[in-house]
């Protein structure tokens, strides 16, 4: 039984909580099996609902769930998860690997699982320091590891370098990277760009409930008509006709003497030598690219985002 491709697929799903929040809108996602998956999106975008969904903590409203290949929260399939979703419990008196045996016990593992995935996590050194002594990234290497206990295939972080400082970050991000090996499936959320696409294979990025775009980061960036080359060449109207000649080229326009490209920034070389051979002399050629910071804040914008909002403005200072 189950599904041998992706981990999670959700069809359609919406939530709307008691109060009139759609928290998930119409939400189609598939997480590939054995991919570092981000989920990315504003606060309040609907990630935790999502993740609580996918556990069976929260109930879709309308839509089809399969994780792992079987409905959320089936025993089966909570044996096969690790989810860091709220902040565990841990006790601050206990050291680490006592917090984590105890967490062993409630998840049927044998209590020496506690040391191998203190490993795995790296906070081997200080397996015997009280919980309260921790970092808060150690602390979340250690909520880590509680989800690792089980040996899940699937591992679901809800937001892991929330509130981390920059060292923090990295060492979780070290984590993070590591935690994909093996063929097992990792869904991070985040809202901070930088942080997923270091680590992830493919990334979602949702908001307002709403998938918005979902892809490598290189196909964020070519959604949004990422891909443009700035030429600068004399004489510059030969060097346009030049390049609106070639087939892989989609435009060509003249800003302040220069030329905006829109091509791959791969054909970098091959446009200069046809240039080139062409009489032209090329002074600059360089790719403007969008950044994928850049991608992800023109997907989660106020002007995407915001209009019923805004329109509710009754006017006066701002
Ligand atoms: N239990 C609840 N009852 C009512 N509304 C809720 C509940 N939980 C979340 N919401 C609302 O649903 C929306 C999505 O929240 P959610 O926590 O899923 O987003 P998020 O992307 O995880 O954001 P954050 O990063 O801030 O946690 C928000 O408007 C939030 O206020």
């Amino acid at each position: 039984m189950g599904n041998d491709r992706f981990a999670i697929e959700l069809h359609d799903v919406t939530k709307r909580y008691p109060g009139g929040v759609t928290a998930v809108d119409a939400l189609d996602l598939r997480v590939p099996e054995g991919t570092v998956f981000g989920f990315l999106g504003p606060n309040g975008a609907g990630k935790t609902t999502t993740m609580r969904m996918l556990v069976g903590l929260v109930r879709p409203t309308s839509g089809r769930i399969r994780v792992l290949g079987q409905p959320p929260g089936t025993p089966d399939q909570l044996a096969r998860v690790g989810a860091l979703i709220e902040s565990p419990a841990f006790y601050p008196h206990l050291s680490g690997v006592d917090n984590l045996r105890l967490a062993a016990r409630y998840a049927s593992v044998p209590d020496s699982a506690a040391d191998r995935v203190l490993a795995e996590v790296g906070l081997t050194g200080r397996a015997r320091s009280a919980f309260r002594t921790y970092s808060l990234g150690m602390k979340q290497r250690l909520g880590v590891a509680a989800a690792l206990l089980k040996e899940p295939s699937l591992l679901i972080l809800d937001e892991p370098t929330n509130g981390l400082d920059p060292a923090g970050v990295s060492e979780i991000r070290e984590l993070l990277r590591s935690l994909g090996q093996h063929g097992r499936t990792v869904l991070l959320s985040s809202h901070v760009l930088g942080e997923v696409e270091q680590v992830c294979d493919r990334i979602a990025v949702i908001n307002r409930g709403r998938l918005v775009a979902d892809g490598t980061s290189d196909e964020l960036r070519a959604a949004l008509g990422a891909g443009e080359l700035l030429i600068a060449a004399d004489p510059v109207d030969k060097a346009a006709a030049c390049l609106r000649d070639h087939r892989s080229v989609r435009g060509v326009e003249t800003v302040d003497g220069r030329l905006r490209v829109s091509a791959d920034p791969a054909l970098a070389a091959e446009l200069n030598r046809r240039l080139v051979e062409a009489g032209i002399d090329v002074r600059e050629l360089r790719p403007v690219r969008h950044s994928l910071e850049e991608a992800f804040l023109e997907l989660t914008g106020p002007d995407r985002a915001g209009r019923e909002e805004s329109t509710t403005m009754t006017g006066g200072s701002r």
